[in-house]
């Protein structure tokens, strides 16, 4: 079916399936995201949109658009129109043990962890005297596997083991952009928009008094509260020129499988006009995930980061013709062909942050992923 010359998604609104019909419907080359409040997969995608101003023509005639945005947001974009849209309401399983993905064997190489280690001390000293308040800096490990990955395994297994994060799926070229993330960009209901930015993170510890440990301390951290009030800042002032009454409450605790985060849930008001996807790209990349100030931040990830981030850091997400939507922000997930897989992982550099501390979160933040293939190691 079209309209005004763009296709119009069907709605499969009858017998609401669940969550996991949905996650069963999968299939590589769709779209899926899995968030606290519904499940959402869309097939039959149009050829790709490689830039937001293409996706807002296309948003303008009817369509609901999916898909991703790089770190980059000049990078071209892996967006689409859905063909065909199914919802489902929240995934409500208990976190169980999550069934990791059926035994393979893996071989990986990582980048020696000195490189990281050298990045942050170099990162550390161009803040002395300098305007530069955070930069993120990330690893990537390439792992090959035994046999192909199965994508649809890979998505069941992240949403079993983070029933309560935004499991998501995006396909690139010749590629798929799968994850768990813990981070919404940004959530669009009618007027309603939410926020929740995460910076200062530490690591859940199996033993529950030195996870509680763990939790008050970074509640507590001066350094990673610093951290934290940057992303905040940075988000609460990039809605305030398109949104009415942004609320900003204390930070809280966010606990994933693998990470204590602090989280702070922003709302406010949006006029019908501002969509969701125009709320994302006003606010992406944030400080979680590059730096303050930006421009300085992103200057830096290029000169110390051995390789192109690609989608990592970027975002992932839809919106509908309404202007309603869910941007989540790409992290603890990798890119899957085949066999072959790239993990992602990184962590905010704040003055007071040290080499081993940063190597140790980001080990602990590959964990998301890689506990999800059945890989339990020091990552
Ligand atoms: C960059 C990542 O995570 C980001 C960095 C965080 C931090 O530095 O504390 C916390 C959450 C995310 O915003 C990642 O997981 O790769």
């Amino acid at each position: 079916m079209h309209q005004n010359g763009a296709p119009v998604p069907t709605i499969h609104a009858d017998a609401p399936p669940g969550a996991g019909d949905l996650l069963r419907a999968y299939r590589a080359g769709a779209f899926f995201l899995s968030t606290p409040d519904g499940v959402l997969l869309a097939g039959n995608l149009g050829a790709p949109l490689t830039t937001v101003a293409a996706a807002r023509v296309a948003l303008t005639r009817g369509a609901t658009v999916v898909g991703a945005i790089p770190f980059d947001p000049a990078a071209p974009a892996r967006l689409a129109v859905a063909g065909t849209v199914r919802r489902a309401a929240p995934w409500h399983r208990r976190a169980g043990r999550g069934t990791p993905l059926a035994a393979r064997s893996w071989t990986w190489r990582d980048a020696d962890p000195d490189v990281f280690r050298d990045a942050v001390t170099t990162a550390l000293s161009r803040m002395d005297g300098t305007g530069l308040r955070k930069v993120v800096l990330s690893r990537v490990r390439e792992l090959t596997a035994s046999q192909p990955v199965d994508e649809r395994d890979l998505l069941t297994a992240l949403a079993d083991r983070d029933p309560f994060g935004y499991i998501f799926a995006a396909p690139l070229d010749g590629r798929t952009l799968l994850g768990a993330s813990p981070e919404l960009l940004v959530s669009r209901r009618g007027t309603v928009v939410l926020a929740n930015p995460l910076a200062g993170s530490a690591p859940r510890d199996r033993d529950p008094v030195r996870d509680g440990r763990n939790a008050t301390a970074l509640l507590s951290s001066a350094k990673d509260r610093r951290e934290h009030e940057l992303v905040v800042t940075a988000v609460a002032d990039g809605l305030s020129p398109l949104c009415r009454r942004v609320a900003v409450p204390a930070p809280e605790l966010l606990p994933t499988r693998t990470m204590w985060h602090l989280s702070t849930r922003i709302t406010a008001e949006v006029p019908d006009d501002v969509s969701a996807i125009e709320l994302a790209t006003a606010l992406h990349p944030t400080p979680a995930v590059c730096g303050d100030p930006t421009p300085d931040a992103r200057v830096l990830i290029d000169e110390l980061e051995p390789f192109d981030r690609g989608f990592y850091t970027g975002i992932a997400g839809w919106t509908d013709a309404t202007g309603d939507g869910d941007w989540v922000v790409a992290i603890r997930c990798g890119e899957v062909a085949g066999s072959s897989l790239r993990v992602y992982a990184g962590a905010g550099i704040v003055p007071g942050s040290t080499p081993d501390a940063e190597l140790a979160e980001t080990a602990a933040k590959f964990r998301t992923f890689l506990s999800a293939l059945g890989i339990e190691e020091d990552g």
